[in-house]
């Protein structure tokens, strides 16, 4: 028999049974769906990653919708289980949701959200926290510090690269990517190349304006530059960010031979998934080139690094914490409680999933929507008017 799983309860008389397979940060995504008539129950398990077998003890015989986590694996036996429980909605506490399989999903019917624009800016800035970081070595430095080495100024002592003027590559230009680009060019005067599928035009549009700007200032005006191919951003760049979706056209996608065609001293980072870069061979290379670094804030089998990272002076890791700004994670908690509540409502699907501030705003009420649900045409779900 499964183990009963440890749980906390509001408004046990709520008429829909919601479970959140973890707390989340802040309680208003509670309050809104017990002011609208949920029972919520919370995972209160120690245990950081929840196993189906433990999803499925939550789910038991009746439950109308579920908030996961990326760490979850949610396929066939979830999605089938959640629809025999009378469920139709699933919400993802995250934007990406490659743990997700949509076509069993589908299958049965229910709805799958993400929690799209809210994290935009705090993943962004991590990423760009991290380019510096691994530009001007201050973990290293930290560690030196702090191991009572400094004895005094020296020319050499933790040499780094200017970023000012240097080209800064993005894989993935859409919101994160896109919003990652704006920092690096208004903050450092730094030159774009970029690499995607669809054309960034909002993002070449602003490059080019403040171009402009800085020329009619004085100043040596930047300048964008979409490639034709991955391989050129990798030839081109300095510093490289990741952030495009995880699937099968991005599965390592940066491999043993494109680390080859970079800069010896480029720097690269990752706060997209883990499995975008192949972390073997990314050992292999920060081995042979002490001068190349990285940024990691995702690793290919997480919670693990692959063996000899984690004894790399080159190479800055921390915990996937991208997106781990209070407002942000209060906000895709408010995001994932309302895309689960939307489709247990029946409301109509949000219009434009990147325009979420009306869900955020706690002054006013929450529209009577769904913020973001992936697979709203395949279940033929309608749209808002709003
Ligand atoms: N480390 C963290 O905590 C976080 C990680 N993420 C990751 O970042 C990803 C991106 O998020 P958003 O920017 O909001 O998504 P988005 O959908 O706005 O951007 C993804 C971009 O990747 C592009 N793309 C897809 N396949 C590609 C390929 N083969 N080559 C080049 N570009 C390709 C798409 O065209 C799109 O422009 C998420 O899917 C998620 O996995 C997101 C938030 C936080
Ligand atoms: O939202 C996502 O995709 C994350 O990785 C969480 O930060």
């Amino acid at each position: 028999m499964a183990k009963p799983i440890s749980i906390e309860v509001w408004n046990p008389s709520g008429k829909y049974r919601v479970v959140s397979t973890k707390s989340m940060p802040g309680t208003r995504w509670i309050r809104l769906l017990t002011d609208q008539d949920c029972r919520v129950e919370i995972c209160t398990e120690k245990k950081t990653i929840l196993s189906v077998e433990d999803i499925l003890a939550l789910i038991g015989n009746r439950c109308n919708g579920v908030i996961g986590q990326l760490t979850e694996d949610w396929g066939e036996v979830l999605f089938s289980a959640l629809k025999r429980a009378g469920g139709s909605a699933f919400s993802n506490m995250a934007v990406g949701y490659n743990n997700v399989d949509v076509n069993a999903a589908n299958k049965y019917g229910i709805a799958v959200g993400n929690t799209p624009g809210v994290l935009t800016e705090t993943t962004a800035e991590l990423a760009a926290s991290l380019s510096l970081a691994a530009a001007r070595r201050i973990v290293e430095a930290d560690q030196f510090m702090r191991a009572g080495l400094y004895d005094g100024w020296l020319p050499h002592l933790f040499v780094g690269n200017l970023l000012k003027g240097q080209t800064v590559g993005v894989i993935g230009a859409g919101r994160i990517g896109s919003a990652y680009a704006r920092m690096m060019i208004e903050g450092f005067k730094m030159n774009l190349i970029y690499y995607d599928l669809y054309q960034a035009t909002r993002l070449e549009k602003f490059v080019t304006a403040y171009g402009q700007f800085l020329k009619a200032n004085g100043e040596q005006p930047v300048t964008w530059k979409r490639a034709a191919s991955m391989e050129d951003v990798l030839r081109e760049a300095d510093v490289i960010s990741l952030h495009p979706v995880l699937d099968k056209t991005t599965y390592h996608l940066v491999n043993k031979e494109r680390l080859a065609i970079m800069k010896k001293e480029a720097i690269l980072v990752n706060a997209s998934r883990g499995p975008v870069i192949d972390e073997a061979a990314l050992v292999e290379h920060l081995k042979a080139n002490p001068m190349f670094r990285v940024g990691l804030d995702v690793f290919e089998d997480e919670p693990f690094m692959k063996p000899g990272l984690a004894e790399l002076k080159n190479a800055v890791v921390v915990p996937h914490i991208a997106s781990a700004s209070k407002w942000t994670r209060e906000g895709m908690a408010t995001l994932a409680a309302l895309n689960v509540l939307g489709k247990i409502k029946g409301y109509p699907i949000w219009g434009d999933p990147n325009q979420v501030e009306p869900f955020l705003d706690e002054n006013s009420p929450a529209p009577a929507a769904c913020p973001s649900i992936v697979n709203a045409k395949q279940l033929g779900l309608p749209s808002s008017k709003l």
